[in-house]
């Protein structure tokens, strides 16, 4: 079980220099709960942007950076966080650089003014976990939106996951090539898939993990009168089934020997068809265990934000540091019974969560609990609620 309440971190202050619709913005926030309120378009959602890019990855949206830079501006931006976290304060940053005159543009990653070799670097401080409207659809889309949602579970608990997953990606890549253009270089393909089951044991077993973690501690915080149901969940694959009943070398030995094997049948699909880009997440839910694709629309929404809370608590257990929590537009697909629910429980879990939605009746109850934020374009101001 982990321990009760994790220790809380704040931002204090989030500045932002040309990033999407801000040409320059200097926020100030005091509290753990910060509502962004405004009309569509408004840039609610480029400030979550902002705040998500510092973990790995290419945040909420999965943009390009340089799509990131303000149109019009000069092609970089920078985004920074004072954060005070029990263990002092620190100055994050992040953002693009594109030194005058140079059309290629590089990822700058900062802590307390020195450079940081990466994104995975902020874990020591930062940890994220965010919910948008892009995964409404996760339950009923395609297996690559639940593996890529399980990576980003993943992530958040172990920081160097997306490197490996990058890094499988490139071998396989590399296999499928080797495959198609020359398929009697045995040595060669021997090589890449030797380091490709080295990676792809090793994503798999951390899915693996952080999904038992997972529904472990749904199962132990299970609370039949929340208005959001738990899910039961499991990861269906072959490779998960190796992983599941073998010792590490044996499985990376036994997914060895499936990919030599399987170099005709991959030859002809054209890509890698055995391995941890096949698995799916599958979410089950409800005394029948009902897989979540069968389940309402709202139902499919209470069981996210479920699992994202659990989720949520998990990191916290695991890293002993309480997650921020990004919530893109939650608030309003939920019933008046349930948005309470949900603004009680994220302030039991103790991090920070920045919150969007259009309307400020959503965040009235929040009134004297929260930062309570106006955005128009390119500016933010408190908003007072009537
Ligand atoms: N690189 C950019 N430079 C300038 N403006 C941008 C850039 N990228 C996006 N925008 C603008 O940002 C706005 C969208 O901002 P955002 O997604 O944060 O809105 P929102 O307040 O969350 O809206 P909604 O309620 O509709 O979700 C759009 O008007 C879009 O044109």
């Amino acid at each position: 079980m982990p321990p009760a309440s994790p220790a809380a971190s704040l931002i204090t202050h989030l500045t932002l220099q040309d990033f999407r619709t801000y040409p320059r913005l200097e926020l100030e926030v005091s509290r753990p709960l910060v509502a962004l309120v405004g009309e569509n378009g408004a840039g609610k959602t480029n400030v979550l942007e902002a705040i998500s890019l510092f973990m790995p990855g290419r945040g909420l949206r999965r943009a390009e950076l340089t799509d990131m830079a303000r149109q019009g501006g000069p092609g970089s931006f920078a985004i920074s966080v004072a954060l005070e976290t029990p263990y002092g304060e620190h100055r994050l940053g992040t953002g693009l650089d594109r030194p005058d005159g140079e059309t290629r543009a590089s990822r700058i990653c900062r802590i307390d003014g020195l450079p940081a070799a990466s994104p995975a670097a902020f874990a020591e401080h930062l940890r994220l976990v965010w919910l948008t409207p892009d995964l409404d659809g996760l339950f009923r889309g395609p297996p690559g939106d639940r593996r890529r949602f399980l990576d980003r579970l993943v992530l958040a608990v172990d920081a160097e996951h997306g490197a490996r997953v990058n890094a499988l990606e490139r071998a396989l890549r590399s296999r499928n090539r080797v495959l198609e253009e020359t398929p009697d270089d045995r040595l060669w393909l021997d090589a890449l898939e030797r380091e490709a089951a080295e990676l792809a044991i090793a994503v798999a077993a951390a899915r693996r993990e952080t999904v038992e973690r997972l529904a472990a501690l749904i199962l132990a915080t299970r609370d039949e009168a929340s208005p959001f149901p738990f899910a039961t969940l499991t990861l269906e694959g072959e490779i998960d089934a190796l992983v599941a009943t073998l010792p590490a070398v044996d499985a990376e030995d036994r997914y060895r020997a499936l990919l030599r094997e399987s170099r005709p049948r991959d030859r002809a699909a054209g890509r890698t068809l055995v391995g941890p880009q096949a698995t799916d997440l599958l979410v089950r839910h409800g005394p029948k265990d009902i897989p979540a694709a069968m389940a309402s629309t709202g139902e499919q929404k209470a069981l996210l934000i479920g699992l994202v809370l659990a989720h949520a608590r998990l990191v916290g257990g695991m890293s002993g540091i309480a997650p921020f929590i990004l919530l893109d537009e939650v608030a309003a697909h939920l019933d008046p019974r349930r948005r309470a629910g949900l603004f009680d429980t994220l302030e039991s879990l103790g991090g920070q969560v920045w919150m969007t939605g259009a309307d400020p009746g959503l965040f009235g109850e929040l009134e004297g609990r929260a930062d309570i934020l106006q955005v128009s374009p390119g500016r933010i101001e408190p908003l007072a609620v009537a």
